[in-house]
């Protein structure tokens, strides 16, 4: 034997957290034993895993490469419909499901969005979202962008053609200072998104789902630091607990909310609790309760919004009380 290959004291040294032949109990080495089917099993599901999420990244690249292949001043920067031809000039976002570009219509020069999904999404969404956004300009609804064209790349993408609008709520908010709004703000936008989710659920089945949605949002913006901040992203059930944990412990309510507006907040979750999935809610009780946390801590909503301080006041759609809903107008 290689004398520099024989063991010595140093490597027989036992590793910490590991248990000798000795100290292995029956059931330990029970667990050890797997049996041939066990691996076995173990072994496809592993092989099941991989080809799930090769199939996932594959997929993934194949939308990435259906999606227009877009760069300044070169690549492909212009899609063509029966209506006009629209100039790509930079990217604006990527969402769950797609792009969306800023375009110049080629007519007349205007500025528009144009925002694309490939014909490879696992779940197609933008067909859907057209026809929204088609019934909502029908209504007239000032809180939704109006769609002025719609087509599809053969075996590429889809698109529609949407008007232009600012930066979005959370991209607005990050810029701020102490990346916060003013409750002034905060409260203005929950009576403008209320409003545009009024209008929406015009065709909608999910109403009290999405206002139960709207109040965490503002209360994400109302109190700033929500328990469930942290634990954003992959962990849902976390998330899920932390934000109904307020539902069972009125403590635990009064606490997020003791700066302010709790009376309110508290009032239009009692109230959410209070409807069945397909009730239509009472939007300007909502509203009165958003209203009514305003006066009391003297919030001006008529201020200009915090990230236009140019603006001498707020100059958006206004709330209306007593809107008739016409739900027939849509089916
Ligand atoms: N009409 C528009 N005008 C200007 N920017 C837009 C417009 N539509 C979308 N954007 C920008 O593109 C980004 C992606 O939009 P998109 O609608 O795909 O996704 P999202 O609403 O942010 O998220 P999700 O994919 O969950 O719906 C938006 O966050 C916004 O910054």
């Amino acid at each position: 034997m290689d004398p520099m290959s024989r063991p010595n004291a140093s490597s027989l040294q036992k590793t910490p957290g590991v248990k000798t032949e000795k100290e292995k109990t029956p059931v330990d080495k029970k667990k050890e034993k797997k049996t041939s089917s066990e691996i076995e099993r173990e072994q496809e599901k592993e092989r099941a895993e991989k080809k799930i999420e090769d199939q996932r990244r594959e997929n993934k690249e194949q939308q990435a490469r259906d999606l227009p292949r877009f760069k300044v001043g070169e690549g492909e920067n212009e899609i063509t419909t029966s209506k006009d031809t629209y100039e790509l000039i930079s990217c604006l976002g990527q969402g769950s499901f797609g792009c969306v570009f800023s375009c110049v219509r080629q007519s007349d020069k205007k500025s528009f969005a144009i925002k694309c999904e490939s014909v490879h999404a696992r779940k197609p969404m933008l067909p859907h979202e057209a026809n929204v956004l088609l019934a909502l300009n029908l209504l007239k609804s000032p809180h939704f962008v109006e769609m002025i064209d719609n087509g599809q790349i053969a075996g590429r993408f889809q698109f529609v053609v949407i008007r232009l609008v600012g930066q979005n709520l959370w991209d607005v908010r990050v810029e701020m200072k102490e990346k916060r709004f003013t409750l002034a703000t905060s409260l203005m936008i929950g009576i403008q998104t209320l409003a545009g989710l009024r209008d929406l659920h015009r065709k909608e089945q999910s109403r009290k789902d999405d206002i139960e949605s709207w109040w965490y949002m503002l209360t994400e913006f109302i109190v700033f630091d929500i328990p469930w901040k942290k634990i954003r992203g992959t962990d849902r059930d976390g998330v899920r607990a932390a934000k109904w944990r307020l539902r069972g412990d009125g403590a635990y309510m009064k606490m997020l909310f003791h700066k302010c507006c709790y009376q309110q907040m508290h009032t239009i979750l009692l109230y959410l609790d209070s409807l069945q999935y397909g009730n239509i809610p009472d939007y300007d009780f909502i509203y009165h309760q958003v209203t009514a946390a305003a006066s009391v801590h003297k919030a001006e909503l008529e201020a200009a919004p915090d990230w236009d301080q140019k603006a001498k006041r707020y100059g958006g759609p206004e709330y209306k009380e007593r809107v008739a809903y016409i739900v027939k107008e849509l089916e």
